[in-house]
């Protein structure tokens, strides 16, 4: 369910894309994963080096922690979500989590730096479908967490629908919510 239909290119880089080594902003600044204003959430942030993917660093700190000293697999789970919302990002049209896998192949000690990377393999219909890896100490380190997943495009109704449409309209100016 997370590898594209046979015969699917891969995407080309958005006309209206970041350029290559571009900081990505937080998409809402309550998020979890990337929002600057939240309390307790991871606070990545990231850049793309090629409009098409995604890099970033993420510090597994003491909040973190499910085993004593050892990341907690939901955190780490939710940093891959993030890193792969990102890349989905770049193709200039909102997508939400469909399906997310992820293995757990070391384990992650508090204090690493995990090296994430996303990107997407194919994008068919609705259906966009990406994969993420987090490598520990450096972007050539060992893999530790990897990721694969299915994003479904929605219309920006669907945040105004179900969430709350004042704070879209206030950090997306460049989309027409509720005409
Ligand atoms: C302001 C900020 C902006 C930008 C905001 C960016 C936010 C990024 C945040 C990080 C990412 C997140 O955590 S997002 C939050 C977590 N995710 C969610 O809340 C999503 C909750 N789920 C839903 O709202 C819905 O189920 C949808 C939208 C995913 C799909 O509903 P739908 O629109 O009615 O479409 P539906 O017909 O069901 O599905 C379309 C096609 O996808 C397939 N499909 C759907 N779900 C799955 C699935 N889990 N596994 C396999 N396949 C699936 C269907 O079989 C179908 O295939 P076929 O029959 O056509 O072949």
């Amino acid at each position: 369910m997370t590898t594209p239909p046979s015969g699917t290119e891969p995407p080309k880089p958005h006309p209206d894309a970041p350029a290559p080594g571009s900081a990505l902003g937080t998409h809402y600044s309550g998020c979890f994963g990337c929002g600057v204003d939240h309390p307790t959430g991871l606070h990545i942030s990231a850049f793309t080096p090629d409009g098409l993917s995604v890099e970033a660093e993420f510090v597994v700190g003491e909040p973190h922690q499910g085993a004593p000293l050892l990341a907690h697999g939901g955190v780490l789970a939710t940093a891959m979500d993030e890193v792969i919302g990102m890349s989905v990002w770049l193709f200039r049209k909102p997508y939400v989590t469909g399906r997310l896998e992820t293995d757990f192949l070391l384990p992650v000690p508090v204090g690493t730096t995990l090296h994430l990377r996303a990107w997407c393999n194919g994008i068919s219909g609705r259906k966009a479908y990406l994969e993420a890896e987090g490598r520990i100490g450096a972007p050539d380190g060992p893999v530790a967490v990897r990721a694969a997943a299915l994003f479904i495009e929605v219309e920006m109704e669907h945040f105004a629908r179900h969430g709350d449409a004042e704070a879209i309209t206030a950090e997306h100016h460049d989309f027409e919510v509720n005409p």
